[in-house]
């Protein structure tokens, strides 16, 4: 149920599943190592001639390297990303288990599954991975770098890791440094995760009550107030319990462990507590203004887990970018849903920029 590992597969879609395997010691920004490194990822369409059409995406939180599935309407055959002209790259992140190297891996070491001997990364360390795939890949420009959420924590850092790389730079519903309303919402998921007392019994679905309550939680920050209004209203006055905001929550909770482990979601939220782009250099804004791409910041009106100024933020010290703010009735969760005024905008965006070259160009020539 956990592992979604694909070697070198050709699917019905006509998209390319694999997982690189890396024969170093990957190191960990606090020092520690991982042998064996895999990173799974799936590409769709062919790199050109000129090596000039990659869209690399990066994503959230619980996602695969699947972009085709997840992020349906903005990706796709027929979409604003589609394989006829772009090189499409999704990884899957370290510390996930849809094929990369995460806590229910079996530490070469040991040769046991590591659970809770797996090593904390950050945010850094899942852009790092990538960037080895991308080399691997022969990938050294990247024309489009886009991700939304944790996805675009690590787009960001990309960015000013290897400013040279990226052209342009899609940042959705994301920040420059987790905040402490959104480390408290996932300290708040690891308590639920920690309470469930299988978690530490390390075995594959160890933790995964608590996992659902975790996710009851995080639907919270995803949703909003007026999402639950229109979808979990009764029809009825005289209900006293049984309601469907409480199916619901239920409901979502058991999606979640169908296709997710705590061992991975308890990591991967503690690496979004680290994102800090300041970290180890002069500051937060000092490391936004070494981001050279062609930026497009876009939020999400009614986001309660990453608000609108921290996207507002991510615009005003990233020289040049431009901001766009979306309206859904879905909150944070709208970046994954909202897939037309997704296109419409950054549609507008690749065309304002196309001809900012061309303008330039003619200046130079
Ligand atoms: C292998 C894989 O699945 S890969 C990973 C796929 N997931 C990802 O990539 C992560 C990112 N995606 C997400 O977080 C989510 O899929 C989102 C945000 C895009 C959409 O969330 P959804 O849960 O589909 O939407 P929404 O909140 O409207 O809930 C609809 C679901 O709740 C169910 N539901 C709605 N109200 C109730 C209720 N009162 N009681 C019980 N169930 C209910 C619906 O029947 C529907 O069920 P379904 O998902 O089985 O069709
Ligand atoms: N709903 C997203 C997390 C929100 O960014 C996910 O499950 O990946």
């Amino acid at each position: 149920m956990y592992n979604s590992k694909n070697d070198n597969v050709k699917s019905t879609s006509g998209n390319f599943a694999s997982t690189y395997s890396y024969n170093k010691q990957f190191k960990l920004e606090n020092g520690k190592k991982i042998r064996n490194l895999q990173v799974a990822y799936q590409t769709y369409g062919k790199l050109n001639a000129n090596k000039d059409n990659v869209i690399w995406v990066c994503h959230a939180l619980t996602a695969n390297a699947d972009v085709f599935e997840w992020w349906e309407g903005l990706f796709g055959e027929n979409a604003l990303f589609n394989p006829e002209e772009h090189y499409i790259v999704c990884a899957n992140v370290l510390g996930s288990h849809y094929g990369s190297t995460n806590p229910l891996s079996t530490n070469p070491i040991t040769g046991l599954p590591y659970y809770l001997s797996f090593p904390q990364f950050t945010i850094r360390d899942l852009v790092s991975a990538h960037q080895l795939l991308a080399s691997h890949l022969g990938i050294d420009y990247i024309k489009l770098l886009i991700g939304g959420s944790l996805g675009g924590q690590q787009a960001v850092e990309w960015s000013i890791s290897e400013p040279n790389k990226i052209e342009n730079l899609i940042l959705i519903a994301t920040n420059a440094a987790h905040s402490p309303w959104g480390i408290a919402f996932n300290e708040s998921q690891r308590l639920a995760i920690t309470t469930d007392r299988t978690f530490y019994a390390n075995q594959p679905n160890g933790g995964s009550k608590g996992l659902k309550t975790a996710r009851s939680i995080a639907l919270l920050s995803y949703r909003t107030y007026s999402a639950y209004g229109s979808t979990q209203v009764e029809s009825v006055n005289d209900k006293t319990d049984n309601f469907r905001s409480s199916s619901y929550q239920n409901y979502q909770g058991e999606k979640l462990i169908n296709r997710f482990n705590a061992y991975s979601y308890y990591y991967l939220t503690k690496a979004m507590d680290s994102h800090n782009v300041g970290r180890n250099r002069k500051s937060i804004a000092d490391a936004l203004k070494l981001i050279t791409a062609n930026t497009l910041v876009i939020g999400i009106e009614n986001d309660v887990l990453f608000p609108l100024s921290e996207q507002k933020y991510l615009a005003d010290h990233i020289l040049g970018a431009e901001f766009s703010a979306l309206h859904s009735d879905y909150g944070h969760d709208g970046f994954l849903i909202e897939t037309d005024a997704l296109t419409n905008v950054i549609g507008n965006f690749i065309k304002e920029s196309r001809n900012k070259k061309i303008i330039k160009l003619q200046h130079t020539a």
